[in-house]
């Protein structure tokens, strides 16, 4: 079974990959399992920007294939925020519930038939002496008027998956993994990743 190293400190990001990545044949270790690696500055202007910065960080760091995950909400109405900004949305401390608060907030006074939004997931993929590349992944849906369900993290619970008929966080984390941005992205990485980790295998 190879080893595929996430560079997130998102422990619901962690989870997710997990799950997706298991029937893969992968075991993934996270940034949550080398706490020494301090966080990498997210001054890109894109998710792919963001996520290149942190992949190749820690692919240099380590010296070893690396894979990092830049995501978020991008809200029609919002002109695209809180987008490549969603984790601080309400502030430095990555706050869900205060996150979520302010785009209620801010959505308040618009119709039922203008609150379409989508999440982001942009996926970069960093090996050694080699150029890194990004695929990327979106997940349509509409933003509720209060929070709905336990599921996820993040903004699952203001999120109705069209796809789903649902809020993204009354989904069964099996779910979730099989039409979320995430699932979408790394579904684009499926074919290389077997030879990608070819030459990781690990006893
Ligand atoms: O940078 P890392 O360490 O991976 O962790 P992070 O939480 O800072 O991650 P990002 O910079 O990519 O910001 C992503 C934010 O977008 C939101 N988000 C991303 N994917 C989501 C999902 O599947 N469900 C709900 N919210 C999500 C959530 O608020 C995340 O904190
Ligand atoms: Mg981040």
């Amino acid at each position: 079974m190879a080893e595929i190293i996430i560079a997130t400190k998102n422990a619901g990001k962690a989870k997710e990959f997990e799950r997706m990545f298991k029937p893969l044949g992968h075991k993934v270790k996270t940034l949550l399992d080398f706490p020494e690696i301090a966080d990498v500055e997210e001054t890109g202007t894109t998710f792919e920007g963001n996520a290149i910065l942190k992949a190749e960080a820690v692919s240099q760091l380590l010296d070893r294939i690396v894979i990092a995950d830049d995501s978020g909400l991008a809200i029609d109405a919002l002109e695209g925020r809180p987008g490549i900004y969603s984790a601080r949305y309400s502030g430095a401390e990555k706050n869900d519930e205060a996150n979520m608060d302010k785009v209620l907030n801010e959505m308040q006074d618009v119709p039922d038939a203008k609150r379409q939004a989508r999440f982001h997931c942009a996926l970069a993929v960093a090996i050694p002496g080699e150029q890194t590349y990004t695929v990327h992944g979106i997940c349509e849906g509409e933003i509720l008027r209060e929070k709905q369900g336990s599921y996820g993290f993040g903004y699952d619970p203001i999120f109705f998956c069209t796809a789903k008929g649902k809020a993204m966080a009354e989904l069964e984390p099996e779910e979730k993994s099989q039409i979320s941005h995430r699932a979408n992205a790394l579904r684009k990485l499926e074919e290389d990743l077997a030879t990608l980790f070819s030459g990781e295998e690990r006893p």
